[in-house]
């Protein structure tokens, strides 16, 4: 239970702040006039009196630790549970929008102190803050003002406080922001459009995206065996620490335009709660920029790159290194790559194909857990194999054409029907013509309010023999085109064949008139 700053509390530390500064005054005065060995012995009575009088302990949490200002997770796990706990008691509240923007957590304000029982121990939070004093001008605001809780409990509760009470703080602050967590949709801007220095390579957004697995067009086994692929992967923790693996997971989705690559990611996200990073290769300056990027993704996350085939000329990189290279050990891969690394610096990213294969499946990649990765490609085979290779991607995953089963998900999605009698025409007409769901969609949708599923379910039959028309006038110009062009290879074949027999019979003229 938390309870706001009870004034009892308030006017005990009054009276001990008073005690206390009496004492420094005294102490002061006798430095003056004592010799040292009086001084140290007289300090460890007035400590030994100290802690009879104020047996108190208060432990400070800084929000921003280390090197890189990161803000502390142990701040933020404190933030969260007094954010639950306290907000019916103190009076002076902190507002914050949460969960699809629907919801709002308060939180303490700074000086505000509330008191909280754990196993019948009293204890007191307070937030505060110190501004620095400092002059000089700073790339970083935030870094001025300090922010901290600190918490003091009576020194016989030292055991409780730091084996049981400090975890389940953090345990259930984790808890709550895991219940509260608005996901979101990360990009990689280019250096450029980025803030002041030391802000995050990262920017974000709120990721809202409506899709799901239940709506996705697909045959249903092959849907439940991707769902079931992706939980075994996120309750496998310690399967993964047992076998010696990081804790990831790689998946390439490839398939023509329109057939659900980018829709599954979005479903991904939605099954698993994970946030989205979707890396743009071509905005990557470098491949130390590439690393930098992967160590700024938090957990929980699925990274994405999309056409990556178009990404980068990886294929380019790799053929080269096989005409220079027989042997394709590891270094020359790294060489050549560096190689053609430079050749990429025209056209903006110095991102290589070793680089690359390095941010997946190196020892970089290891940092940060409970992470996927997602692949997507129009053109399989024009991906070097070591990118797909196991271990690196995973499981590959192959949207194509709209089935019939896959139809029957988009029909009631769209129409809320499992039958009607123009099913088996479409059944029919779909198993002879290449249709992506996307344009299997795009007929479902009610193009007025009049259209209903009968209206709609026409418009797609008809759409289907017009593309089957369409497949058959290519495949006949494509045909023809093929002819002709064996036509005039044949001309010419037979062209050459009369020049060289001309040119023959000139040859034996001239030497029969020698
Ligand atoms: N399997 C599917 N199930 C449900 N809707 C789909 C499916 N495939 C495509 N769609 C619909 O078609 C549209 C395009 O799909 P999506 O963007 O996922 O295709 P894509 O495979 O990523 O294409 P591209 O290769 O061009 O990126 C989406 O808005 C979605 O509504
Ligand atoms: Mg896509």
């Amino acid at each position: 239970m938390i309870y706001s700053g009870s004034s009892a509390a308030g006017e005990k530390w009054a009276q001990m702040g008073s005690a206390i500064a009496g004492l420094m005054f005294a102490y002061a005065m006798f430095q003056q006039y004592f010799p040292s060995f009086l001084l140290s012995f007289l300090e460890k009575q007035s400590r030994k009196l100290m802690g009879y009088i104020y047996p108190y302990i208060t432990i400070t949490f800084r929000e921003f630790t280390g090197e890189r200002l990161k803000r502390s997770e142990l701040y933020s796990d404190i933030e969260t549970y007094l954010s639950t706990h306290s907000s019916t008691r103190a009076k002076r509240l902190k507002a914050e929008v949460v969960k699809d923007s629907k919801s709002v957590m308060l939180s303490m304000d700074d000086q505000e102190e509330v008191t909280d029982d754990f196993q019948g121990v009293r204890l007191w939070w307070r937030s505060s803050h110190k501004t620095s004093k400092t002059q000089s001008i700073s790339f970083f605001p935030a870094a001025d003002e300090k922010r901290y809780y600190s918490l003091t409990f009576h020194r016989r509760h030292r055991d409780v406080v730091t084996a049981s009470y400090l975890p389940h703080v953090m345990e259930t602050g984790k808890e709550i922001s895991i219940k509260n967590r608005q996901r979101k949709l990360y990009t990689n801007s280019s250096g450029d459009d980025r803030g002041y220095y030391r802000s995050s390579l990262w920017s974000h957004v709120v990721f809202e995206h409506p899709a799901s697995f239940k709506t996705l067009a697909m045959e249903p086994k092959k849907k439940q065996d991707i769902i079931n692929d992706l939980i075994t992967f996120s309750k496998a923790k310690d399967y993964y620490d047992q076998i010696g693996k990081a804790w990831k997971r790689g998946y390439l989705l490839y398939g023509p335009p329109g057939t659900g690559k980018s829709t599954m990611i979005a479903a991904m996200a939605n099954l698993l709660g994970y946030d989205v990073y979707d890396l743009e290769l071509t905005a990557v300056k470098d491949n130390t920029q590439l690393r930098k990027l992967l160590i700024e993704t938090s957990s929980k996350s699925i990274i994405v790159i999309e056409d990556i085939d178009c990404s980068l000329d990886l294929t380019g990189q790799r053929k080269k290194k096989k005409e220079e290279d027989s042997e394709g050990d590891e270094e020359g891969k790294e060489a050549i790559a560096k190689k053609m690394g430079k050749n990429d610096g025209k056209d903006g990213s110095k991102v290589t194909l070793s680089g690359l294969l390095n941010f997946i499946d190196g020892l970089w990649s290891a940092c940060g857990s409970e992470r996927i990765i997602v692949f997507t490609t129009n053109y399989l085979e024009k991906l070097d194999p070591a990118l797909i290779r196991r271990g690196r991607m995973d499981k590959h995953i192959e949207l194509s054409y709209c089935s019939f089963e896959a139809f029957k998900v988009l029909a009631k999605n769209y129409h809320q029907i499992d039958s009607h009698e123009l099913f088996g025409d479409i059944e029919k007409a779909l198993g002879e013509t290449n249709m992506t769901p996307a344009d299997v969609a795009e007929s479902l949708m009610p193009k007025c309010s009049d259209d209903d599923a009968d209206a709609c379910l026409k418009t797609l039959v008809e759409a289907i023999s017009r593309a089957k028309e369409e497949a058959r006038m290519k495949a006949e110009e494509e045909e023809a085109a093929k002819e002709k062009q064996a036509e005039e290879e044949a001309k010419k074949k037979e062209k050459q064949a009369k020049a060289k027999s001309e040119k023959d019979e000139a040859a034996e003229n001239d030497e029969e008139a020698e």
